[in-house]
């Protein structure tokens, strides 16, 4: 399946010289969504994952069904005040802006083996906050998955050597 097909450009959003891909026709296509989280499973498959982390909001439309196909849970990564137990933060810079994100302080336990799924990888900014939540917690990071990456912000390099899947690059 050509999954770009699924992906609308939409230039100078949300800010003059940004040009946005939008994967909601994807997600419209029950076809295509499969297709896309089956790609995320089957890449994870052998991972042993104990848990799937997802970042608001984008990151829970396709870190849910990744979690919910592999039988393990989803512990959400959420913007500030979302979240209504003790939590832990970490700030970063993204494409267009600063901003913290949060996850409850226990929704990953030392030791456990954590996939981390969003639909997007641009500066890399919310992934590296995102592997230090899970991190701080004890959890490790096996793996990080994505739909697209956007190869001139260089996301990669947050990456460093952790291992991660992208469907498709811009
Ligand atoms: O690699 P980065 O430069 O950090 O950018 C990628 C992040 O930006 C978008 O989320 P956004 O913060 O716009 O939130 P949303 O999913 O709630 O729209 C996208 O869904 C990724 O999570
Ligand atoms: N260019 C972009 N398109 C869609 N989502 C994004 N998140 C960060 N940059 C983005």
């Amino acid at each position: 399946m050509e999954l770009k097909d699924y992906i609308a450009t939409i230039e100078n959003y949300p800010k003059e010289g940004v040009v946005f891909r939008d994967i909601s026709p994807l997600m419209a296509d029950g076809n295509a969504y499969n297709y896309a989280a089956t790609e995320i499973v089957q890449y994870a498959r052998d991972k042993e994952i104990d848990m799937v982390v997802g970042p608001e909001a984008r990151g829970f439309i396709i870190g849910c069904p990744v979690a919910f196909a592999l039988g393990v849970g989803f512990a959400p990564v959420r913007k500030p005040g979302k979240l209504p137990r003790e939590v832990i933060e970490a700030t970063y810079e993204k494409e267009y802006g600063t901003d913290t994100l949060t996850m409850h302080s226990d929704s990953i336990k030392p030791g456990q083996r954590v996939l981390i799924v969003d639909d997007l990888l641009a500066t890399g900014g919310t992934i590296a906050a995102t592997i230090e939540l899970v991190e701080k917690m004890g959890g490790i990071v096996v793996g990080c998955a994505f739909l697209i990456e956007l190869d001139d912000l260089k996301g990669r390099e947050k990456i460093g050597n952790y291992d991660y899947k992208v469907l498709m690059h811009y």
